[in-house]
Order: C-alpha cells, then sequence, then structure tokens
C-alpha cells in the first residue's frame, strides 16, 4: 500500500469552540501546574542561534559548524538569509489569517475527519491532555484544493496558489538544511542512499504544511496554545508572525522565548533525525504560549524521508563504542507509534540504554508532557 502521511496520526475527539468570541477563559482551557501550567517559566534571556545561511564564517565557525553547535546544544535555531522572500512569507500570513478569521462553520466545512489528518481542527495531540489548547490548526499534505474548495466553493484559487508555492519553496529549503544538518555530523551523500536517486540527484521528502492560529486570551498565563511536543520529522521549518509564543525546553535553563525576527525562520530537529544522528542531535522539546492581546500565527513545514524509507541511526555514526540506539521504521510507521505513544514514542523505539550517559530528553528532563 503506498504511503500516506493521512493513515498515520488519527484523531482521538474533537471540540470546536470560537475561541475569538470568549470573554473569559472556561473551565475546559484552563491548565493548572499539573498539566504544565505556562506561567512556570524560569527568566531566560538567553535564546537559540541565529545562523545566516549566506555567511559562510560567523566568528570564525562555518555555518556547518554553527549548525552542528545549536543542532546539539539547543535542538533548534533561527536562520537568516535562507532565500524565501518576504513577499512569499506575507502571503502565507495572509492565507492564513483569511482562513483562520472565517465564521466556524466555514472553517467546519473543511473540518478534519475523526480519522483523517488534513483539514481544520483543534491540535491533534489535544487527546493526550485533560485540558483543551488555546488554538486552532490547519493541516494541508500536498494539494490543498479539496479543502479549499470546501470553504470558499468558487474562490479557492489565492489561497492554494500560496500554499502552493510555500510548499515548493519550502521543499527545496528543508532539503539544503537536512544536507547541511547531516553535514554537520560528518555525513555526505554517499552515506544516505535513500535520500539520493540514481543520477545522484537529491530525492525530496515527503512534508506536511500546519497552519497555527492562536488568538488573543483573556487569560493567558492559564492557557496553553499548543502544548509541550516534539516534531516527529527529521526536521520543521516555523514561521512566525510578529508575536511571540514559541518556547523551547533547554536542559539546566527551562523554557526559553524564540523571539520572531522579521523574515528569520525558526528549525527544530525532529525525532527522525534524532534516530538518524544516533541521539547525537535531541529532538527539540517546545511548546507555544498564548497573549492578551495579539492574535499569533504560525505556519510549520514539517519534513521527513520518501514513503517506506526506513529510518535507521546512520552506519557512519554506530560503532562499537556507539551501538545503535533505534531500530528501523518508517515515517509513518512512526507517525503511528506517536499518534499512540505520544511522549514515550521515542523511548518505543529505542533498542539499549545508551553507553554514555545520554538519555531521551523527554524521559528525564522532569517536564510533563503528556
Ligand atoms: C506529519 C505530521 C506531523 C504531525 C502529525 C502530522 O501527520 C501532521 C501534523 C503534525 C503536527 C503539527 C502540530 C504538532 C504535532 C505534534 C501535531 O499534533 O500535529 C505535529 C505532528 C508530529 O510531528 O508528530
Ligand atoms: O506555533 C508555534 O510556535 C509552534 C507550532 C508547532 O510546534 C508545530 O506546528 O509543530
Ligand atoms: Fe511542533
Amino acid at each position: 500500500m503506498p504511503f500516506r502521511i493521512s493513515d498515520s496520526f488519527r484523531t482521538h475527539s474533537q471540540k470546536h469552540l470560537d475561541l475569538n468570541s470568549i470573554k473569559e477563559l472556561p473551565e475546559s482551557h484552563a491548565w493548572t501546574s499539573s498539566n504544565d501550567y505556562p506561567s512556570e517559566n524560569s527568566c531566560n534571556f538567553e535564546s537559540i542561534p541565529v545562523i545566516d545561511l549566506n555567511n559562510n564564517n560567523h566568528n570564525n565557525i562555518n555555518v556547518l559548524e554553527h549548525i552542528g553547535q545549536a543542532c546539539k546544544k539547543w535542538g533548534a535555531f533561527q536562520i537568516i538569509n535562507h532565500n524565501i522572500s518576504e513577499r512569499l512569507l506575507q502571503d502565507i500570513e495572509l492565507a492564513g489569517k483569511n482562513l483562520f478569521s472565517l465564521p466556524m462553520q466555514q472553517k467546519l466545512k473543511a473540518a478534519r475527519s475523526p480519522d483523517g489528518v488534513t483539514g481544520y481542527g483543534v491540535a491533534r495531540i489535544s487527546s493526550f491532555f485533560s485540558k483543551l489548547m488555546w488554538s486552532e490548526g490547519f493541516t494541508i499534505v500536498g494539494s490543498p484544493l479539496e479543502h479549499a474548495r470546501q470553504i470558499w466553493p468558487q474562490d479557492y484559487k489565492k489561497f492554494c496558489d500560496a500554499i502552493e508555492e510555500y510548499e515548493r519553496e519550502m521543499e527545496k529549503l528543508a532539503g539544503r538544511l537536512m544536507w547541511l544538518m547531516l553535514g554537520s555530523l560528518g555525513i555526505t551523500k554517499e552515506d544516505v542512499n535513500w535520500a539520493v536517486g540514481p543520477k545522484g540527484e537529491s530525492k525530496g521528502g515527503s512534508a506536511a504544511l500546519q497552519l497555527n492560529s492562536y488568538p488573543a486570551c483573556p487569560d493567558p498565563d492559564r492557557a496553553m496554545g499548543l502544548a509541550a511536543h516534539t516534531d516527529s520529522t527529521i526536521l520543521t521549518i516555523l514561521h512566525q508572525n510578529n508575536t511571540s509564543g514559541l518556547q523551547v525546553f533547554k536542559e539546566g535553563s527551562g523554557w526559553v522565548t524564540v523571539p520572531p525576527f522579521l523574515g528569520a525562520l525558526v528549525v527544530n530537529v525532529g525525532d527522525l533525525l534524532h534516530i538518524l544522528s544516533n541521539g547525537s542531535y535531541p529532538s527539540v522539546l517546545h511548546r507555544a504560549v498564548v497573549n492578551r492581546t495579539r492574535h499569533r500565527l504560525s505556519v510549520a513545514y514539517l519534513y521527513g524521508p520518501p514513503s517506506g524509507v526506513k529510518i535507521s541511526p546512520l552506519a557512519k555514526l554506530v560503532d562499537q563504542r556507539h551501538p545503535p540506539l533505534y531500530r528501523a521504521i518508517t515515517w509513518s510507521e512512526y507517525l503511528g507509534t506517536k499518534a499512540k505513544h505520544f511522549d514515550k514514542a521515542l523511548s518505543s523505539v529505542r533498542l539499549c540504554a545508551p553507553l554514555t550517559g545520554f538519555a531521551d530528553a523527554k524521559d528525564h528532563n522532569g517536564v510533563q508532557v503528556g
């Protein structure tokens, strides 16, 4: 059977409240310390590195080294000079704004079905939490046409054009970033047979596009935009509008805000790169908090390997002293595992305990993610 991301991650329950018009936080959305209360942040002045992809010599270290350090230390970094035009970033933001500002009954015409992946709905990880999140989402895999037509029977073209152009540009950037991140581990194209075609050309991966909307919230300290999670990807490229909300978890520092910089994009290490790198580049735990006055929008490009490809620790990174820590798994299988085990998914594909003290970040950082 052909691989489809849409087969792998099923929603358990969906509730649709119009968060834009609610004046008081309902009990259903009021989080407490026992479920990862957002205001427990430590005050942090550091943040993830900003890497100039054009600059081959930043503070005497080159881009590859800079990326390697960021992946090891943070599991995330921001990029500038990435060749995605400001115009395209504005277009995708506008497409998201136009979609989420529609009346609820119109958005629900493209509601994600209970056993589907694409379309409009609450965060799909909601089923792992007793409280609901202060956000709404729209997931696209491949062409947005079918859902766009359900929402705008005549007027779907503008939305589809923006999404499709964004997907094309993101695919190129994600491929480039994957080779930079793997390159920083000493991995070349010869070492990854599934990513290279017969003529030595790079093969494209699979991807999903996630539009996230976080309306202004009457009680932001007790609400959660998107609960702590890692992405089940090789890497994720995130565009956030000019309102902060994304936080990454760093061992020893706690939750650290990722400030939005005009034109910059955030890159996250996902669980599959964690596996490929045999744990050297841990996937980053992250979440989105909300804001009393400002509406926030983010667009995540979730990039993974081509269909059917088994992902396992790369042979070059494995030896007697560094045995493979994870078993081989396809993206589709991993998404199924994540849908079942959520924050325990990575541990559930683990083969053995590491020899060197390293452990899955989520297993020992004390942050409750599920
Ligand atoms: C490819 C995918 C990754 C994702 C599940 C999905 O099938 C499509 C949406 C993705 C997303 C976006 C928001 C956070 C996340 C955990 C979720 O609930 O849906 C991720 C999923 C993931 O990375 O596991
Ligand atoms: O909105 C954000 O900043 C985070 C979104 C996110 O983590 C995701 O879509 O996977
Ligand atoms: Fe995420």
